[in-house]
């Protein structure tokens, strides 16, 4: 359930506005797309953080808003069978994950039924008439996720360095996050310790000072490379060359440190300048067939095995047989345009960051791959430029960002004609809105196939096929 969509349910509704601090009990009959569980007092709608459906509880009413509100919860009157002790010691305070207290076959359909939820409520979609899989989630949906970023900080005792708790910027020391790989957790140790031993301070943001601000670890789940990136406040680095020495007798299979000099008063992790310290400026990795270099800044996805289930997926739902011209829109570092170039005849990128298309033209040369161009700037401009210049294609896929396709772009795509649309999604309301457009404008939605790409995360990607009428 979304909020705002609640908001709507609600208008005609006779319903008593609960008051701040009242006591309820509550029974909870949705999971929010936030992974709040959702239930009723009197029509109201109350969101409660912890709380399962098919739970009924005692919750404090702590926020309320004039169609919906929020509660804090006291106590499980009933529980949920689906109910299993979070496994990570710091879960309540993290906030990075929200739904480790629900068993994993549980969490994977609660996902498939919001994808469901929305695809009706939002896309007017009949479930009748398209296939909505089961979600595919991972046999081992533990320590998935090849990349760490670590906010650096100071205690009495010395570096600290894990998360913010929830809702501000203290940071809680954190010795082991378990849906990162190991290796990414001991690096993290190991930097703390060495920056330690060496005297460097932690930067302190109330006061703009220090040093250490971030510790970035990427890993190359195929390759096992390590790229490590010290964000730091100002470019030296004291006893830079210890610390290189230190970090790589810790770490045999380490092939990059990268230092990014960030100086603003900010949120944003990394600054403008960025230098190879000691090693390569990429570490490699692979998915399928293809190999993929990750610069310090470059998007790469960060569970690499659900990557591949999804772009098996996306591959499958384009049928290519070889002939096709093919136009991938949102293309990143163009990961998903190599992989149709494997099967297509020919397959145009277009993706608005400069440095990821510089990216993906990069990956393509390292693969030898020749049927795949690339060019900079926004889909729903570049996309009907190509279409004034005679340019049409078979398959689209597109892969927006959580706001989902731009509205000119839904409109060339409908008037290029192509076979087929894949749309990948991390969204599934605005992955709704816009099936429900291209449904509008002659294509019918077939197959939907939700993808864990998150465990223990409240989010559900989707690969969707459209077929044109
Ligand atoms: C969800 S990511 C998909 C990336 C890629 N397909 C992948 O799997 O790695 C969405 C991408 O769309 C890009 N983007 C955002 N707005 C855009 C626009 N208007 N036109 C083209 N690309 C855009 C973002 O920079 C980002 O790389």
């Amino acid at each position: 359930m979304k909020l705002e969509s609640s908001e709507n349910e609600m208008a005609e509704e006779q319903i008593r506005i609960l008051e701040k601090n009242e006591y309820v009990d509550v029974y909870i009959d949705d999971l929010s797309h936030e992974g709040l569980g959702v239930g009723k007092v009197d029509g109201y709608t109350l969101f409660i953080k912890d709380a399962l459906p098919g739970e009924k509880v005692k919750a404090k009413v702590t926020k309320t808003k004039k169609r919906f509100g929020f509660a804090r919860l006291l106590e499980i009157i009933e529980h949920s069978p689906h109910r299993v002790e979070p496994p990570c010691p710091i879960y309540a305070q993290c906030g990075g994950c929200q739904l480790q207290h629900l068993g994993y076959e549980e969490q994977l359909r609660q996902k498939e039924q919001q994808v469901r939820s929305q695809l009706t409520k939002i896309g007017g979609i009949d479930l009748e008439q398209v296939k909505v899989h089961p979600t595919l989630g991972m046999s081992e949906p533990w320590r998935y996720r090849n990349k760490a970023q670590v906010p650096i900080g100071e205690n009495e005792g010395g570096l600290i360095g894990g998360f913010y708790r929830q809702g501000t910027h203290d940071i809680i020391d954190m010795q082991e996050c378990l849906i990162q790989h190991e290796a990414n957790d001991e690096v993290i140790q190991k930097t703390k310790d060495i920056a330690q031993e060496l005297g460097i301070r932690a930067y302190d943001e109330q006061k703009h000072s220090g040093l250490l601000r971030h510790v970035v670890v990427k890993y190359g789940f195929y390759t096992q490379e390590l790229m490590i990136v010290l964000i730091t406040k100002e470019e030296t680095i004291p006893h830079k060359e210890m610390f290189i020495e230190k970090l790589r007798e810790s770490f045999p299979n380490l092939k990059s440190i990268i230092r990014n000099v960030n100086k603003a008063k900010t949120n944003v992790i990394f600054g403008e300048q960025t230098k190879v310290l000691w090693g390569e400026e990429y570490i490699y990795d692979q998915i399928g067939d293809i190999r993929f270099a990750i610069s310090a800044r470059s998007f790469y996805q960060v569970n690499p095995q659900q990557t591949k289930v999804l772009y098996d997926k996306a591959l499958e739902y384009a049928q290519l047989q070889g002939h096709e011209t093919v136009i991938d829109a949102y293309c990143g570092i163009g990961t998903i345009s190599l992989f149709l170039a494997q099967k297509a005849k020919k397959v145009l990128g277009v993706e608005v960051v400069p440095e990821a298309i510089a990216d993906a033209k990069r990956n393509a040369r390292l693969n030898h791959i020749e049927n795949a161009e690339f060019a900079v700037g926004e889909a729903e401009k570049v996309i009907p430029w190509w279409k004034a210049q005679g340019i049409t294609a078979d398959v689209i896929v597109v892969d927006p960002p959580r706001k989902g396709c731009d509205e000119a772009l839904l409109e060339t795509i409908i008037q290029m004609k192509p076979e087929r649309v894949v749309y990948v999604s991390c969204n599934p309301s605005t992955l709704a809105r816009d099936l429900k457009f291209l449904e509008d404008g002659g294509f019918k939605t077939v197959e939907v196939q939700p993808v864990d790409m998150f465990p223990h995360t409240s989010h559900v990607e989707c690969v969707v096929l459209l077929q044109r009428q």
